[in-house]
């Protein structure tokens, strides 16, 4: 297989798993394929133990969705699956309905970049039964993936202080996909570039890189090595200091910096790999202050993550720019984000929406029924809360009352005088129409730094977090308990 933007870019609908498949078949077969049904993507714990989650993925699935199509070979190759028996799986009828099959859905969906929370509807969407069911497992692939990495990014980049975050992760990523998702996921994080080379060329994100120690061992001596580099990018030097002896190191990298300034050019810094990060680069920066370089960055790398940059920083190490490989990428210490993907209403004979519950022993696990959206209320440029409601709830109150989805004596009164409203979810298709203009990935980047800053730091700090209110407004409350009643008395409960 080509490894192109078009692996990326063209018809994946295989992409799903086969039980989607079977009920596919099965709501064919019984007549309900086309019911129309809602269903909603949520989470239901922020992850690193955090108090927020950054949401991304929605370019990838618009493009999933704008290509949902069964091509001629993904039909051959469901025509010809066997069952144990050696019958066809599927009738031949049912392979031309799927090749018949257009996307024709709505979906609502928080753009990317949205702070969210564990029970807010990330995305909505809206149609056929069996298209909404076929595209459970890639929507969730997608957005559980890139949310996870942009959180973790958005993370390291907080600890970071305003320094440079330089993501370096792509020899340890999950694979090739794994890894253009996460460096694009990085930069929405909030990282400043990525050293994976096609995750440039695909997705417009800056590339950046210093050098090796390979570079450096090529060499007889790590001076010749230096002015070498020198020569080959007078405007991008950054030493890679630690190969052999760190202080020795700094010393070369001073000598060639010289060298430069004399032809007119400034070393731009030094990188730092190994060893006691601090104590290595408070002595890089005396050296470098003392030789005239007061301007030249110090560059530290080594299995770095967002406690050991805040531990860094409490040392007051002189870090100022900080590329970070492993831990992000792979989203070390939490390697998937838990989001589901639940039926939330179908329509009955009559054409009145019917909200759907799945009971569960863990109030956790209790889907919120019916057709909602969420708005967050914020003032002065920070936000208060946000609350799922039902759609089409009359939304003119002064005050509303929220219920936390999983305590119920948990509440909070909201007055909204004087209080901004945003609502979270935006069309993005209708009747499988796109309606919504991609930002481009820089935009999405600002659009998560406008996001950031609504919050306050409580729900940012890694230990114990402040929690953010969400909850749910009376009348939706009100349902998802008298549903959870009824289906236990249905089930003899
Ligand atoms: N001052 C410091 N405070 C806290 N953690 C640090 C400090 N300096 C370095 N670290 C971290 O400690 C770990 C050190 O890793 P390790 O024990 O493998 O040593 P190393 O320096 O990589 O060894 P080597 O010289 O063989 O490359 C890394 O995760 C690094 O980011
Ligand atoms: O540590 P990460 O956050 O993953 O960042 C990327 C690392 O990759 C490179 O070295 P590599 O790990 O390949 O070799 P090394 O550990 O021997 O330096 C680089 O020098 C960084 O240390
Ligand atoms: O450019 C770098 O310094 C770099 C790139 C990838 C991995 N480690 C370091
Ligand atoms: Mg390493």
């Amino acid at each position: 297989m080509k490894i192109t933007k078009d692996l990326y870019r063209g018809s994946l609908t295989l992409l799903t798993d086969f039980y989607q498949l079977t009920m596919a078949y099965a709501y064919w077969k019984s007549g309900k394929a086309e019911e129309e049904a809602v269903f909603n993507l949520f989470f239901r714990k922020n992850p690193f133990q955090g108090g927020y989650t950054l949401a991304a993925g929605l370019d990838y699935i618009i493009d999933f969705c704008s290509n949902f199509k069964f091509e001629q070979d993904d039909l051959k190759y469901l025509k010809e699956m066997r069952n144990a028996d050696g019958s066809a799986t599927f009738e031949p009828a049912f392979i031309d309905y799927l090749q018949s099959m257009e996307f024709s859905c709505d979906m609502e969906a928080v753009e990317e970049g949205t702070v969210v929370f564990p029970h807010l509807p990330l995305l909505r969407i809206k149609g056929p039964l069996v298209q909404c069911q076929l595209l459970e497992t890639p929507l969730l692939n997608i957005i559980n993936f890139q949310t996870l990495i942009a959180t973790k990014a958005a993370r390291i980049v907080y600890a970071a202080k305003g320094d440079a975050v330089l993501e370096f992760g792509l020899r340890r990523a999950q694979g090739i996909d794994g890894a253009l998702a996460a460096s694009r996921a990085a930069y929405i994080g909030g990282c400043a570039s990525t050293s994976n080379v096609m995750a440039g060329k695909l997705f417009g994100i800056p590339v950046s890189g210093t050098h090796a120690h390979s570079w450096i061992m090529s060499f007889d001596t790590e001076l010749e090595a230096f002015k070498a580099y020198a020569e080959a990018f007078p405007d991008k030097c950054v030493f890679l200091v630690d190969t052999y002896d760190t202080i020795n190191g700094v010393r070369n990298a001073i000598e060639v910096g010289k060298l430069l300034r004399e032809s007119g050019k400034e070393m731009i810094g030094v990188r730092i790999d190994s060893g006691d990060l601090a104590y290595y680069s408070n002595i890089a920066r005396e050296m470098l202050d003392a030789a005239g370089f007061p301007d030249v960055k110090i560059v530290a790398s080594n299995d770095l993550d967002e406690q050991i940059i805040t531990s860094l920083k409490m040392q007051e190490a002189s870090i100022n720019v900080w590329g970070v490989g492993t831990k992000l990428v792979t989203a070390y210490d939490q390697p998937a984000l838990g989001a589901v993907y639940k039926l939330a209403a179908i329509k009955n004979d009559k054409g009145e929406w019917e909200p759907k519950v799945k009971v569960s022993q863990q109030s956790i696990k209790i889907n919120i029924p019916g057709i909602q959206n969420a708005i967050r209320f914020s003032k002065n440029g920070k936000a208060i809360a946000d609350m799922i409601y039902l759609e089409g709830e009359d939304l003119t109150s002064a005050q509303y009352i929220i219920i936390d989805p999983v305590d119920p004596t948990k509440r909070k009164k909201i007055n909204t005088i004087g209080l901004d409203e945003e609502f979270l979810l935006k069309p993005i298709f209708i009747n499988g129409q796109k309606v919504y203009e991609s930002p481009d990935i820089h935009q999405i980047k600002k659009n998560s730094e406008r996001n950031l800053a609504l919050f306050d730091k409580a729900h940012k700090r890694f230990v114990n977090p402040h929690i953010y209110p969400v909850g749910l407004e009376e009348k939706l409350y009100e349902l998802r308990t008298q549903l959870v009643f009824k289906m236990k008395n249905y089930d003899g409960a």
